[in-house]
């Protein structure tokens, strides 16, 4: 196997969120759950994307992790690696997207790497290097109360700045609207300034397009999916690509009881979880409890057991912004999420053994705390069900599952039955 890109995604629903998007722009694709294992049988791919659950964990650990899925999709033949972050730059100022794009332009032996979170299908946009979701910066959107990495300053040069050893800088968008040797000669210029990132301003697809065919003139770029959609075509315009059936096209159905696990806090799934309520049965969790002990992971599990076979049913951890900061102020940010994420890991677990074999998770961390708890290595990509969130087929487990694993602050009201009604 010959990788025409290796990805690298610091999160589960971010890793499903860039392998939808390369599949659409006809990259065969599958997503890894870690370094995939040497026994896993892979078909023929032109583009791999592991998945590293890292996002907000320590930063020496999400360097060490980087690095060697990065020696494993170079070992693929990747001549090209894009590590996938988050179209919000969910971060922190310890880290992690600072240090490992240091450490992968270091070993790439690159000066400089080109950087943009901008994903314009979904809303992402960045200009003068200000981060806007839809029509707000990215500091008046609701990730300002996101529970783990809250962002507060939409100008993403100096947020980067705040986590990188070196300087950073910026390639507005008159550069990017004079095309890829424009901005090359820009990088160029900063390159010899000292600088070794380089925030690009994006709005539309055009601009992703530019930025992508000037990225696979070098050997690692940063971004979220609007990269990722750059980059395969010009991978495409390259002639790098060759014309082939879709992966999983051709699967049959997995049938079996369905289930909906929510512990993402995010707006779009706090309104998801409201419309959900009036076509399926859900179950608010009461997070103390969760944090407490095992009592409510049995509540959960009764409440699923009654109702599994009967039709789909959901699963919440999910608060407002006000009560997950009560909760934090008495726990700690880092012990209420952990402790909440290895609860619906173990409802996950058990609603599995119960016959769940069609699972749509909202959350990235939750997604990544449900998947390695499942055990699966890796998932074919299927239809999309919203912008940026596809089905999942498991591969290298067993029997094959579906799984839609749903970033935060993506997909519309009615989500959940949205992903059901394509999950057969
Ligand atoms: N009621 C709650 N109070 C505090 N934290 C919560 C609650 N429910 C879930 N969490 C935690 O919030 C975090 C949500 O992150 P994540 O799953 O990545 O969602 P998103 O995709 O919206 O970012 C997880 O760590 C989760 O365990
Ligand atoms: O780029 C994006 O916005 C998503 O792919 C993503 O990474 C979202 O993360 P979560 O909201 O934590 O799932």
């Amino acid at each position: 196997m010959t990788l025409q890109l290796g990805c690298i995604a610091d999160d589960y629903t971010g890793a499903s969120d860039l392998a939808n998007t390369l599949t659409r722009q006809g990259l065969r694709t599958v997503q890894s759950i870690g370094v995939p294992a040497d026994d896993l049988a892979l078909p023929e791919v032109d583009a791999v994307v592991v998945s590293l659950k890292s996002r907000s964990i320590a930063a020496s650990t999400a360097v060490e992790k980087s690095r060697a899925a990065a020696q494993w999709l170079r070992g693929r033949g990747a001549k090209h690696l894009l590590f996938k972050i988050c179209s919000t730059f969910d971060s922190t100022d310890a880290g992690n997207i600072g240090p490992v794009l240091d450490v992968l332009r270091d070993d790439a032996g690159e000066a400089i790497v080109l950087v943009t979170p901008a994903f314009p299908e979904t809303g992402r946009s960045v200009y003068q290097g200000h981060l806007f979701v839809g029509c707000v910066p990215l500091h008046e959107s609701p990730l300002k109360d996101h529970p783990l990495n809250p962002m507060r300053d939409s100008n993403l040069v100096r947020v980067l700045g705040r986590q990188s050893r070196h300087k950073i800088g910026l390639i507005d968008l008159a550069t990017v609207a004079r095309g890829a040797d424009a901005v090359q000669a820009r990088l160029d210029e900063l390159a010899a300034c000292g600088v070794s990132a380089a925030i690009a301003d994006a709005v539309f697809e055009r601009d992703l397009e530019t930025l992508g065919a000037v990225a696979l003139r070098h050997g690692v770029s940063v971004g979220a999916s609007g990269l990722g959609l750059g980059l395969a075509r010009a991978l495409r315009a390259n002639g790098g690509i060759a014309a082939r059936a879709a992966l999983s096209e051709a699967e049959p159905a997995v049938g079996g009881a369905a289930a909906c696990l929510a512990g993402s806090c995010s707006q779009a799934t706090l309104n998801q979880i409201a419309c959900a309520e009036a076509v399926m049965p859900v179950l608010r969790l009461d997070p103390e409890q969760l944090i407490a002990g095992g009592a409510e992971v049995q509540r959960a599990l009764a409440f699923a057991r009654e109702r599994i076979g009967q039709g789909p049913l959901l699963i919440a951890s999910s608060t407002t912004p006000d009560q997950v900061a009560a909760l934090q102020a008495r726990h700690g940010r880092d012990l209420a999420g952990h402790a909440i994420e290895q609860a619906m890991a173990e409802i996950a677990a058990a609603l599995v053994d119960a016959g769940v074999r069609r699972l749509v998770i909202a959350g990235g961390e939750t997604s990544g705390a449900v998947v390695d708890r499942l055990g699966l290595p890796g998932f074919l990509i299927g239809a999309e069900i919203a912008a940026g969130v596809p089905v999942l087929r498991s591969v290298g487990a067993g029997a094959p599952m579906l799984l839609a694993l749903k970033s935060g602050n993506f997909g519309g009201p009615e989500f959940f039955t949205d992903a059901l009604r394509l999950m057969r």
